[in-house]
């Protein structure tokens, strides 16, 4: 057992505030690392390579997929989308938190290679108020809110494979909650490096 970071993984359907809760979590927390994820998806307007995503072509992202580059990978409403591997590595070998924004496919890829992970789903009030908020963003057309609304039905129904569930009623609600957790697993990691040094003294 080293002393490396916590792996946060932040998941639950498009538009529920994934990004808005990541980026307030962030000005509170901003020892936090955020993974830039890899997509093929065309850039939103004031999206910048490197920042938000970082932008690939599909032969890119396949290559990407051949070469072991991607912890995780999903395809999701006609794009890839996938999280640089080494990067989180480095970064929770180096003792930093790091955090992971992405849906759920990903997510649970995650759980199975890095079970001690942190998986946190961010659900939304209702449905209708989902829809709102998808739509209200003003980035997608029609046809693509009406396919991520159904993948967020199945999405939903995945919630309970995750550690905790935190409802985005109020960002700032939501943003304190997941603070709590990260703090209460960060407790709960000391007590357990410290039994497994105490043995390791007993034993020698
Ligand atoms: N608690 C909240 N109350 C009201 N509106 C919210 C709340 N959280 C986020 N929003 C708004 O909902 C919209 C979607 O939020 P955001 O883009 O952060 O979602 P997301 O889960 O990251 O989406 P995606 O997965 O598609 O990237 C934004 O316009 C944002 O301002
Ligand atoms: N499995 C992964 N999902 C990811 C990653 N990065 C982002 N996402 C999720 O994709 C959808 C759509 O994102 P959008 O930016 O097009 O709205 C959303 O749920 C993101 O959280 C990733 O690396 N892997």
């Amino acid at each position: 057992m080293g002393d490396s970071g916590l792996l946060l993984v932040l998941s639950g359907p498009s538009g529920v505030g994934k990004g808005t809760v990541c980026k307030a979590l962030r000005e509170r927390m901003p020892d936090l690392v955020y993974s830039v994820s890899a997509t093929t998806r065309a850039p939103r307007a004031g999206e910048v390579e490197g920042v938000n995503y970082f932008f690939k072509t599909k032969e890119e992202f396949r290559r990407m997929i051949e070469q072991d580059e991607l912890l995780e990978w999903a395809e999701y409403v006609g794009n890839y989308y996938g999280t640089p591997r080494l990067f989180v590595e480095e970064m929770l070998a180096k003792g930093r938190d790091v955090i992971l924004e992405i849906e759920v496919q990903g997510a649970l890829q995650v759980k199975k290679k890095f079970p001690q992970g942190v998986f946190l789903f961010l659900a939304p009030p209702d449905l209708a108020e989902l829809e709102n908020r998808i739509v209200g963003r003003g980035t997608e057309t029609e046809e693509t809110i009406r396919h991520r609304m159904e993948m967020a039905r199945q999405e939903i129904e995945l919630m309970d494979q995750y550690d905790y569930v935190v409802v985005n009623d109020v960002i700032d609600c939501a943003c304190e909650r997941i603070r709590s957790i990260i703090t209460a697993e960060h407790l709960k990691k000391e007590r357990q490096i410290h039994k497994y040094r105490k043995w390791l003294e007993e034993v020698k």
